[in-house]
């Protein structure tokens, strides 16, 4: 069955799930990436442009078209899980990952980022607050499995996931080279 990460924005979907797929052997898909394909510009100019509702429809497109691959790990946007068919998408066809991380510990990670268009604001940290009230209740209804990301490095946070998917008996891991 496929994987799909899901969390709030720096909490590691892309470059986890990058480094996961390579242990798996597994494709590798991040929706943010497909977007930004068929957009032709960046998710940031594309907020400014046209907002926040038009990138969401696209988004929803995006996921809609996913999840009949197996041997795939899916990392999604953070907002992601706002729609509920976007949900019900991710937890039918997905074995479904929350990294879930504290808002403290994603400012630290971002607040030299300019790539995320909801965090250009004068007050970033309490963005992440509000984004991690309203949000964590939905990664927990869609996730199968959660693992907090807020100390470990994304070589040990991979390692617990694989754990976690073969206990689960999602995934088997490919012998190892050596
Ligand atoms: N567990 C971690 N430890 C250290 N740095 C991390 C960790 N997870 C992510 N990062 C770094 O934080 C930044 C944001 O990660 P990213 O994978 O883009 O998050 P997301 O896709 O969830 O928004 C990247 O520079 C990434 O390398
Ligand atoms: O949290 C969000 O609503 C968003 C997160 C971004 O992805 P990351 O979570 O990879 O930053 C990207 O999809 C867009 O900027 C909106
Ligand atoms: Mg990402």
């Amino acid at each position: 069955m496929p994987v799909a990460l899901v969390g709030l924005p720096g909490s590691g979907k892309t470059a986890v799930g990058r480094r996961l797929a390579q242990r798996l052997q597994w494709d590798f898909v991040d929706t943010d990436q497909l977007i930004e394909e068929r957009i032709g510009c960046t998710i940031r100019e594309f907020f400014e442009r046209e907002g926040e509702g038009r990138f969401r429809d696209i988004e929803a497109q995006v996921i809609g078209e996913q999840g009949r691959t197996a041997n795939t790990v899916l990392s999604t946007g953070g907002g992601a899980v706002l729609r509920e068919e976007n949900r019900r998408q991710l937890r039918q066809s997905f074995h479904v990952v929350y990294l879930r991380s504290s808002p403290e510990d994603l400012y630290r990670r971002l607040r030299h980022d300019v790539k995320r268009p909801l965090l250009q604001v004068a007050d970033p940290l309490g963005r992440l607050r509000e984004l991690f009230s309203a949000r964590d209740p939905l990664y927990r209804e869609v996730a199968h499995e959660s693992v907090e990301t807020g100390r470990p490095s994304i070589q040990a946070l991979v390692v617990e996931i694989l754990d976690r998917l073969q206990a689960a008996g999602v995934a088997v891991m490919p012998p190892s080279p050596h």
